[in-house]
């Protein structure tokens, strides 16, 4: 709405409210005249008190229009920051006809001056009304604003809109967290129908005690009749025991229920982050993730349980007190409950408060999970290093940060139990855990970036693979291209090696061989498909890789090998690992094949995972096999086993290596020279050598032996990174005259 529609919007409704006000004054007015009833006030009929409020409304409606006329820009702005006053002094009207209600009806039993009831409930109607229009002239933006904002540039307005809409999502976002939560309990709407018939049951038998003691008090203390409180003392051991059966079961049903809310949740969340992209990993701590599918799930069952039940309890409890007040003495309970629209607000502010509080701490908490995780996991590298004090105040400033949260939580806590107490005070706990159920459902919610939904999945593949014009950066370093432009074929039956200095991006396109990231520009093809539109399984059973660090799992040897396959065989088993060279070293350990491999291979050695690594890849006969450094860790005899094992087995497969090892590199067919993310060389070891430039370059520097000075990433021209590793004791069994790692 325009300003001046709101204005004259509501200058009319003052208008209306004066007179309306007025005449319902004058027709409920008790006195011969409005003189009398003024100079002979009487505050138990009089209803002058409340014909004043109008024009108390009048004075606030006309005061904001004078003040947004008058100041246009500012004056919206100080409504918007006076709203909770309004709203309180608004409340104060409504409160105050009730108190008139009471004293009224002290004077006229039942009231039934249909005038009376009339300037009542316009008092209500206009008190709403007056508030709404405050809140309608704080939204007002002035002319120039709005013109200044239409001739904003087209992009300009784009993000304005795009961050009203984020702004949109959000606020639906939290309004809709609660109704999100119930619908993952659809599926016990039985168990929760049945806890809440048992919640009605136990809260009556609570209502109705108090009564019946009071009966029991005087069939002994007034009436002094035997009857009356044996009768009473039946009904009161009934009612307590009914209580207790059913305030247990109410307990029970809603523990089990939430109990399989927190491992639904807890589900969806690990499938969601099971189906994001190799992107979201990079860009998200692992102990962030965990935190979410730990501890906020579990404050999201726990505190919304605990919080669900209790407030349920309370409300019925009051909804049946309330009715039993009124039963009572509908004057008192008038009273009583006055106090409950502020109580109302008051939760709504505070709540609001407690749910910003309550995710401000598990994002807190994420990161000090986070440190803790990467420390613990990484403890030989701390303790090489001699950091364990450092590690441990970064940790203690983590969990400070936590602390302070917690120490504001406790005392917004402490004020507002003061300021509502009863119904309102599990609201904030409530809002506690729709805070942490935000993060969950973030993650949840979350559509990966890249999905793997293609559906090739031929009987025959050959595997030729194709890198067509590829550029690609990853998405945590958009601007930085890794590959740029990059071209090359790998053919079936034959061996590819990629090599170049460190950086160059050999690892780079190996994982986009593995399709876990997209390309920025280009296409790459297995069989002339682009890799994107073969079913997700099919791929990964067709490509298989070693990686230089594979990661293996805690299992047995023989649940690593066969890891991802439906019951396999021993004898398959064993077969990989012979060719893996992995069969001799495995049968030497206590328990063979049955052997624990520790936590991510923690009880092998580099050179054993490799092998049972290789033998993991082997034993699914892949139609494709990529090899990024899978070797580095072995000796040069069981290298040369692997290599044997893996000519012997190539029949028509493709194989990629990446590798610095020249013993490793030279018996491939083809050998691609990357340099920044670009091919500068392709051909057989002897051709490349011929050729002279950054292969042959590299080639000689190693065999003289000589170490780069520094660690730099250059191009061919200046400064190589490359690491030499020179080794008598594999002379003997090495190809080359040297081992030598590119
Ligand atoms: N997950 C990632 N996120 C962002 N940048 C990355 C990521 N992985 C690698 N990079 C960057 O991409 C570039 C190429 O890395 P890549 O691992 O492909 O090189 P490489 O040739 O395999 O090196 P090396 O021989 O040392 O293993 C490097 O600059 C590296 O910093």
């Amino acid at each position: 709405m325009t300003m001046y529609k709101v204005t004259l919007c509501t200058l009319a409704f003052t208008a209306c409210d004066l007179i309306l006000s007025s005449i319902l004054y004058i027709c409920s007015c008790k006195k011969p005249s409005i003189i009398q009833d003024v100079l002979g006030f009487n505050m138990f009929y009089s209803m002058l008190d409340v014909w004043g409020t109008s024009i108390l409304r009048v004075c606030i409606c006309v005061g904001a229009v004078i003040g947004v006329l008058r100041n246009r820009k500012q004056g919206p702005q100080r409504l918007k920051a006076s709203i909770i006053a309004i709203t309180l002094l608004c409340y104060l009207i409504a409160a105050y006809t009730m108190i008139k209600l009471l004293l009224y009806s002290e004077y006229e039993k039942p009231v039934q001056d249909h005038w009376f009831w009339s300037l009542l409930a316009w008092t209500w109607i206009s008190s709403a009304g007056t508030l709404c229009l405050w809140i309608q002239m704080s939204k007002i933006v002035p002319y120039w604003e709005n013109c200044r904002l239409h001739s904003h540039s087209n992009g300009n307005q784009d993000q304005e809109h795009s961050n009203n809409q984020t702004q949109k999502t959000k606020t639906k976002l939290s309004g809709t967290n609660i109704g999100k939560l119930l619908s993952y309990s659809k599926q016990d709407a039985v168990y929760l129908i049945l806890a809440f018939f048992f919640l009605l049951l136990c809260t009556l038998g609570e209502i109705f005690s108090p009564y019946y003691t009071g009966l029991v008090i005087d069939g002994i203390v007034v009436q002094r009749s035997l009857e009356q409180f044996s009768s009473a003392i039946v009904l009161l051991t009934l009612l307590a025991v009914a209580s207790a059966f059913s305030s247990g079961v109410r307990g029970g049903l809603f523990t089990f229920t939430f109990a399989r809310l927190n491992i639904r949740i807890r589900n969806l969340l690990f499938r969601s982050l099971l189906s994001q992209e190799i992107g979201f990993f990079d860009e998200n701590h692992t102990g962030d993730i965990i935190s979410r599918l730990t501890s906020d799930t579990t404050i999201v069952s726990d505190v919304v349980s605990e919080n669900v039940n209790i407030f349920l309890r309370s409300l019925v409890k009051a909804v049946g007190v309330i009715a039993f007040m009124f039963s009572l003495s509908w004057q008192l309970s008038l009273l009583t409950f006055m106090g409950f629209p502020l109580i109302i607000m008051v939760s709504r502010v505070y709540g609001k408060y407690y749910k910003k509080l309550a995710k401000e701490v598990q994002t807190a908490l994420a990161q000090a999970n986070s440190i803790a995780e990467e420390t613990i996991s990484s403890m030989k590298t701390v303790r090489s290093f001699a950091n364990e004090d450092t590690e441990a105040c970064v940790y203690k400033e983590r969990l400070q940060q936590v602390y302070a949260l917690h120490k504001k939580e406790a005392i917004a806590y402490t004020y507002y139990v003061w300021s509502t107490g009863s119904v309102g005070s599990v609201y904030g706990g409530l809002m506690q855990g729709v805070g942490a159920a935000e993060k969950v459902f973030e993650f949840i919610d979350r559509k990966p970036k890249m999905e793997n939904n293609g559906t090739l999945a031929p009987e025959h593949l050959e595997g030729k693979v194709e890198f067509r014009n590829v550029t690609f950066s990853y998405p945590t370093r958009p601007t930085s291209l890794v590959l740029q432009n990059l071209s090359f074929n790998l053919y079936p039956g034959k061996i590819t090696a990629l090599v170049g200095p460190s950086g160059s991006g050999k690892s780079s396109c190996v994982n986009i061989l593995e399709n876990f990231y997209s390309v920025q520009d280009g296409e790459v093809l297995l069989d002339g498909q682009p890799i994107k539109m073969y079913d997700h399984k099919y791929l990964h059973a067709k490509i298989s890789m070693v990686s230089q660090e594979p990661v293996l799992f805690a299992r047995s040897i023989e649940n690593n090998i066969s890891y991802g396959l439906n019951s396999v065989p021993l004898e398959s088993v064993v077969s990989a690992a012979k060719r893996a060279n992995a069969h001799s070293f495995i049968m030497e350990l206590q328990e063979g094949y049955n052997t624990e491999a520790g936590e991510k291979g923690a009880q092998l050695s580099g050179g054993q995972k490799q092998r049972v690594a290789v033998a993991r890849s082997l034993i699914r006969n892949p139609q494709v096999l990529i090899l990024d450094e899978a070797t580095s860790a072995l000796d040069a005899e069981s290298e040369h086993a692997i290599q044997q094992a893996m000519n012997s087995d190539l029949q028509n497969r493709t194989v990629l290596i990446v590798a610095h090892r020249l013993s490793t590199i030279e018996k491939a067919h083809n050998i691609i020279v990357l340099d920044k993310g670009q091919m500068v060389q392709q051909g057989s070891h002897s051709e490349l050598m011929e050729q002279g430039g950054l292969y042959s370059h590299l080639v000689q520097r190693q065999v003289s032996g000589i170490e780069p000075a520094s660690e730099e990433k250059g191009s061919y021209q200046g400064t190589h990174q490359c690491r030499a590793h020179c080794s008598i004791m594999e002379l003997p069994h090495s190809p080359s005259a040297v081992d030598i790692r590119l």
